[in-house]
């Protein structure tokens, strides 16, 4: 594994109003690695996610992406850092007026120098990539399944060959065939374009198909990172619970017959 930091953050902290959700959170994000992460409902996990997109701005604490202050920086540098980054919503959040080709084009229509063929071509490759046949790209977001949906919005993520993708669970809302193929789908990208994902989830055989390592989000913060055997050692009461109730063993049965 490579032990190039791409996102740092350095004590940051979210709030609305007077409820604190993040503070003194401390996280880092090495180049080509699938992080997943995981923690109650409601601990701030989307927000986190949403922070570090550039899609709401924290209250306090430091950013960093591809070694470059995120919060304090030029709006040409922040668009800079934002195009080497693409996002995959919960339900895909496609604009429902066009097709899932158009959808694809959407981010690359920022790029100047791409003609309306190109686009196409290149909404192609992603729509492909993501594992929708080639007529998906016609077809309005309506008139697709939750899966296929999903799928058009990480083709969506891909627009502009990020090195980073944030996914906001990715398999929720999928029946587990698919959420398995779609796990796979991850891994798959990570390996073959070295993509550095950012996952967060609360279903456990993802975390066990993909992830390098684990970051769990409790008491406002980051309070462990590491791999899954790391993770099954942590004696807190909500880790414990969670590593090794019902559903992490049937989990861990799960990975041992396919993994
Ligand atoms: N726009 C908002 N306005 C006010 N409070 C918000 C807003 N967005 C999130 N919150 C609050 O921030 C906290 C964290 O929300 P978030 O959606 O990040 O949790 P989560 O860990 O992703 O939860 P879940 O696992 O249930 O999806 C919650 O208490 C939520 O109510």
């Amino acid at each position: 594994m490579a032990c190039e930091v791409v996102i740092s953050l350095r004590g940051l902290r979210n709030q609305f109003g007077s409820t604190v959700v993040h503070e003194n959170l401390d996280l880092d994000v090495y180049r080509g690695e699938v992080v997943g992460v995981v923690g109650g409902s409601g601990t701030g996990k989307s927000v986190l996610l949403r922070c570090i997109a550039g899609l709401r701005p924290p209250q306090g604490g430091r950013i960093e992406i591809f070694g470059q202050d995120a919060l304090n920086c030029s709006e040409t540098e922040r668009r800079a850092i934002d195009q080497r980054m693409g996002v995959m919503f919960q339900d895909g959040a496609l604009f429902s007026s066009l097709t899932v080709r158009e959808n694809v084009e959407v981010p690359m229509r920022t790029l100047s120098g791409l003609d309306a063929d190109m686009r196409r071509e290149l909404a192609d490759l992603k729509i492909s990539m993501s594992g929708l046949p080639y007529a998906a790209g016609d077809k309005y977001p309506s008139e697709l399944s939750g899966g296929m949906r999903k799928r058009a919005g990480l083709a969506r993520a891909l627009a502009l060959d990020p090195e980073i993708v944030f996914l906001d669970e990715p398999t929720a809302g999928l029946d587990p065939i698919g959420a398995s193929a779609f796990d796979e789908l991850i891994r798959a990208l990570s390996e073959t374009l070295g993509l550095t994902v950012f996952l967060v989830t609360h279903d456990l055989d993802t975390l066990h198909a993909t992830c390098d390592r684990i970051a769990v989000l409790a008491e406002k913060r980051v309070l462990y990172t590491g791999t899954m055997a790391d993770m099954l050692t942590i004696e807190h009461p909500w880790v414990h619970e969670y590593f090794h109730g019902p559903r992490a063993r049937a989990a861990v049965e799960t990975q041992e017959r396919t993994g």
